[in-house]
């Protein structure tokens, strides 16, 4: 393994686990044509460093108990539980062994869509959150910096039908994003599943 792309298990105060074949690739698809169909989906603005500009995705909240979630100045109402998102919700709960109330599910439409750098670390979410993310359509890379240390970085494609766990301190020290790319790729969902207090 080369220097500049550690494995995810040598990264340090670093707690993320991936599991490609979550779901079979048919599921996956069935799943992936539901959503990207059914699914209300939008564009806002978000404030970052004072500056407003439209979200470089497209968003979706659901929570079970209906409790809206705020980042990055935007807040967004959620939608109750469909039955496919609390089937997943449930799934990968019994997977991970952790709770889950909220998901956000992200539609990156082309590679012109993307996820700036951030954690997910709002107050909301508790100390040290457990965040599954899991991925459907074309591959992107999910890369990671660390907060201090700036030789510590890493890329990871993010498959169809991956599950992504990210705990522990995970959010404090590290930053995540998925970066534009030139490369024509497909659309791709991307639905974390999180715990709001
Ligand atoms: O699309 C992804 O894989 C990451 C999504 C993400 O980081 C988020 O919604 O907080
Ligand atoms: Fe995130």
């Amino acid at each position: 393994m080369s220097k500049e792309t550690p494995g995810l298990k040598d990264l340090p105060e670093c707690d993320i686990r991936l599991t490609e074949d979550f779901l079979d690739p048919r599921e996956a698809w069935d799943i992936y044509h539901t959503l990207l169909e059914e699914t209300p989906w939008r564009q806002d603005n978000v404030k970052v460093f004072g500056k407003v500009y439209a979200q470089p995705r497209l968003t979706a909240l659901y929570d079970i108990h209906g409790k809206s979630y705020t980042y990055s100045g935007l807040t967004l109402n959620p939608h109750p539980f469909t039955p496919l998102l609390d089937n997943l919700r449930k799934r990968i709960a019994a997977a991970s062994g952790a709770e889950f109330s909220t998901c956000l599910l992200n539609l990156y439409r082309d590679g012109n869509d993307s996820n700036g750098w951030h954690a997910d670390n709002e107050a909301a979410l508790g100390t040290n959150p457990v965040i599954a993310s899991l991925s459907l359509g074309a591959t992107r890379q999910f890369k990671l910096k660390h907060r201090e240390d700036k030789s510590l970085r890493t890329s990871v494609p993010l498959t169809h039908g991956s599950l992504l766990l990210m705990q522990g301190e995970t959010q404090h020290r590290w930053l995540h994003q998925i970066p534009k790319t030139r490369k024509a790729v497909d659309p791709r969902i991307n639905l974390t599943f999180r715990r709001l207090y």
